[in-house]
């Protein structure tokens, strides 16, 4: 592993009968931001509290650097809890400040620091208000800024862009990806799959406590059932028919979409187009994020 990388490795957990995490396993590489998808009740939540050590797990082990995460490293892990979780009548900015100085940073370098995040994130104004005069929004922002006050060396976050506005959407997105790009493995919850496709680099689908797809963006995309839309006007409807491997999805306006299997010859497919007449479009749709978490996940059972 390369140093300074987060392995979460075949960790279980159970809550008396239900199986909230199966052997799941993940890794998250410095540099690299990670989007971590699944279901509502998928085990999401649980696994980041494991990795984070605020919840032991049953079996498994989580590891930075290639070994076991201690008390050391823990406190090195910057951590954004679905639930937020701040103090709502302590003022904004003695809070970063006082969970700076609980990170191990002087009085005065993390008031330093707090101040510099809320610079950086819009907040500098409302640094004297209490954190529940702020929107929603704006206390996001504020658990980012907690997340990060002591520079984190790995950085978790439970659904950090749920209830934001485009703008702080944006705002988040280029945080994260400065985090990241200053080597730091970042790995994020959501159920925003077109953000997650947009932003991450890796992406792991979890469904039932088990991490069921896991790769680049790239490879999970070309992994999945490849659809062709193919536009010859002149094509009787049943031109595709008897094509080994491929099965008509939809007919509309001279354009048919086909889905193939492994087993299909996409230029039989081109060859049987062109033998109805001329061929206007012969291309290969990939699927999105959306596609793939679709045929990846089944409903979760209702909560
Ligand atoms: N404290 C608990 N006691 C009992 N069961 C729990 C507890 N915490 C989680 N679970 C169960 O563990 C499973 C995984 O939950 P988890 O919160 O990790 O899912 P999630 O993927 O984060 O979901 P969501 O997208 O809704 O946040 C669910 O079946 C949940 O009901």
């Amino acid at each position: 592993m390369p140093e300074g990388a987060l392995e979460i490795d075949r960790i279980s957990k159970r809550y008396g009968d239900v199986v909230a995490l199966d052997e799941m396993s993940l890794t998250v590489r410095p540099g690299e931001m990670l989007g971590f998808v699944g279901s509502n009740g998928a085990g999401k939540t649980t696994t980041m509290r494991i990795a984070l050590g605020v919840l032991a797990a049953d079996s498994g082990e989580v590891r930075y650097n290639d070994a076991p995460i201690d008390r050391t490293v823990r406190s090195r892990i910057g951590y954004m809890p679905e639930e937020r979780g701040l103090y709502p009548k302590m003022r904004v900015l003695d809070q970063l400040q006082y969970l700076g100085e609980l990170h191990g940073l002087s009085r005065a370098e993390a008031g330093r620091t707090a101040e510099s995040w809320l610079e950086r994130l819009g907040l500098a104004e409302r640094r004297n208000d209490q954190l529940q005069k702020l929107s929603l929004g704006n206390q996001q922002r504020v658990q980012l800024a907690a997340a990060l006050v002591h520079d984190p060396a790995v950085l978790i976050l439970d659904e950090p862009f749920s209830g934001l506005d485009p703008v702080a959407v944006e705002l988040m997105s280029t945080v994260l990806r400065q985090t990241c790009e200053r080597g730091v493995p970042v790995v994020f919850s959501s159920h925003q799959l077109e953000l997650v496709q947009k932003l991450c680099d890796r992406v792991g689908i979890v469904q039932r406590g088990r991490m069921v797809a896991d790769g680049t963006v790239e490879q999970l995309r070309s992994s999945g059932p490849a659809d062709l839309t193919v536009h010859a006007p002149q094509a009787p409807p049943d031109w595709a028919d008897g094509l080994r491997g491929v099965s008509v999805v939809d007919t509309s306006g001279g354009r048919t979409t086909l889905r193939l299997d492994e087993t299909a010859d996409d230029q039989a497919v081109l060859q049987a187009a062109l033998s109805t007449g001329p061929v206007h479009e012969f291309s290969r749709n990939r699927p999105s994020l959306t596609d793939l978490f679709r045929n990846v996940v089944t409903e979760e059972p209702a909560e």
